[in-house]
């Protein structure tokens, strides 16, 4: 498209081009709907670039590196402390990540997509600008523009990098400082330690809140084993820096030993800033999401939004389901809504921690005395050969005479894997004694939540 071109009509206008606006105009051009998708970088948005799967790559990574000690234990002719080499490792995760922009881009032309590469703001309820000048309008639009990084308002601030810098690294850093107990500070510190940094993970509050807490704590038990120095309380004051690397001062004065990098992994913001959204009238909430209700429509009729920019749980699979249910509902003659309690997730740490459904205090807080916990704590069995001190710890949360099971918690080897399927017997209702009539599958880490006490 170019700015001679009159002002093109379709369907649907699809703002943002990562895991929930592919989504949703993959959905709408199903069910035969004419879709513009504007996306300015690159195809895939956070999850692919910079988020989901680069992560993963890295995780795997970690995971390989732990592997390769425990072989060397075990008798294994493996080097004393194998060492990555980045380029290498980052010339075959970006070959995996082209591999999916490829893919998308086949499937947008197979499509009839029209992908327009361009920074969109509104003109009006019903007009989109493309940067270059072109306007598109639509009866439907959808806002799927995700987040971005923050960096917290301190001196010096930034002289660190965010999640989004720590993909352009190119070596482990010898010693790295990671500011923030969420999701991305437990698992960039937990993979830079396994590849070789020596890592301080500064955590103000809690770690990884909203998870369970017993297991919580046996993660930073397995953490702390494998060299992470977790400090607890830490308040960042300022960053500064010197000829030894960067410092840093917390709020009482004290400045740390000096650090080769720091990365914050302190909380993402929406993006909405460059949308113009009041131009349409857009309604946004305290904290800058794009306020929608549980059809993810917002103020507007006719405007929609899935994903990070809006307050939902800000996961891929979750802004790709809002997606696709609100197409067929837009378009398909679907009623169907997003429930979204009991949805899995997963901290990719090491070992991997997972959740679904209510935590042991949550439900304590809504049915008191009904609540029945069972546990498993162990050591997977190549880490007992390997005598390392990984340990694994599984917990059931079951409400009622009928236990019925309303959480799963689990820490461990696979954790990650074996999760899910438990996710769709937990929607479906089952009780402990349904896992109880499950045969075991032994010798396996999974086997232990059939057989919880
Ligand atoms: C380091 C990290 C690791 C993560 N790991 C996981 C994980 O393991 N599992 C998981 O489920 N989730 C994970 N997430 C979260 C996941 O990446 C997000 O929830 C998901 O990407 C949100 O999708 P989205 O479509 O809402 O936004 P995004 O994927 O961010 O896409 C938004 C797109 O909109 C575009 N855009 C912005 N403004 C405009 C504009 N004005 N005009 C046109 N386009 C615009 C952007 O360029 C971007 O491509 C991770 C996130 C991070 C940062
Ligand atoms: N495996 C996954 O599914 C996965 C992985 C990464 C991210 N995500 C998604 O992305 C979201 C964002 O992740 P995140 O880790 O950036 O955010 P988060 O909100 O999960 O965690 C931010 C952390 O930073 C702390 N913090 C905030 N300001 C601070 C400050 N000034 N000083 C010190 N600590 C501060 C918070 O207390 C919190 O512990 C997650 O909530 C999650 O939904 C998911």
């Amino acid at each position: 498209m170019s700015a001679s071109d009159p002002q093109r009509d379709f369907d649907l206008i699809v703002i943002g081009g990562g895991s929930g606006g592919l989504a949703g105009a993959f959905r709408a051009a199903q069910h035969g709907a004419r879709v513009a998708l504007l996306e300015p970088h690159l195809l895939g948005g956070t999850c692919v670039n910079v988020g989901c799967v680069p992560k993963k790559a890295m995780w795997l990574a970690a995971e390989v590196a732990g592997r390769l000690r425990m072989a060397r234990d075990l008798g294994f002719d493996v080097a004393d402390s194998p060492s990555l080499d980045w380029p290498t490792f980052i010339a075959h995760r970006q070959r995996y990540i082209a591999g999916i922009h490829d893919s998308y881009r086949h499937r947008l032309d197979a499509a009839g997509i029209v992908l327009a590469p361009m920074r969109a703001r509104f003109i009006d309820a019903r007009t989109i600008e493309c940067m270059d000048g072109v306007r598109l309008s639509a009866s439907q639009i959808l806002i799927a523009t995700g987040g971005h990084p923050v960096r917290p308002d301190l001196p010096g601030a930034e002289l660190g990098g965010v999640s989004d810098d720590f993909f352009q690294w190119t070596a482990a850093p010898a010693r790295v400082a990671v500011v923030g107990g969420g999701y991305i500070g437990v698992e960039l510190a937990g993979l830079l330690q396994a590849l070789g940094s020596r890592v301080d993970l500064l955590v103000r509050g809690r770690l990884l809140d909203g998870f369970d807490v017993e297991l919580v704590e046996q993660l930073a038990e397995d953490y702390r084993h494998a060299g992470v120095h977790i400090e607890f309380g830490h308040h960042l004051a300022a960053v500064e820096c010197d000829g030894d690397g960067l410092r840093l001062r917390d709020r009482d004065g004290r400045l740390s030993e000096p650090y080769d990098r720091l990365l914050f992994a302190t909380g993402r913001r929406a993006n909405t800033a460059s949308l113009d959204l009041a131009a349409a009238g857009v309604a946004t909430d305290a904290d800058g999401y794009v306020q929608v209700d549980e059809r993810h429509a917002t103020n507007v009729a006719g405007i929609h939004a899935v994903g990070d920019v809006t307050a939902n749980l800000a996961l891929t699979p979750v802004a790709i389901a809002a997606a696709r249910r609100l197409m067929d509902r837009l378009y398909g003659g679907s009623s169907s809504v997003l429930d979204q309690r009991d949805i899995p997730t997963v901290t990719f740490s090491h070992p991997p921690l997972g959740k679904v459904g209510l935590t042991e205090a949550q439900a304590r807080e809504r049915h008191g005395d009904e609540v029945h916990v069972y546990r498993a704590g162990f050591r997977p069995m190549l880490h007992a050969l390997a005598n390392s001190p990984q340990r694994s710890l599984f917990k059931l949360v079951c409400v009622g005479a009928e236990r019925q099971v309303v959480g799963l918690h689990l820490l461990g080897e696979a954790a990650d894997e074996i999760l899910q399927g438990y996710a769709v017997a937990i929607k479906r209702g089952i009780t402990l004694d349904d896992l109880r009539e499950t045969v075991a599958i032994h010798p396996t880490s999974a086997e232990e939540v059939v057989l919880m006490r």
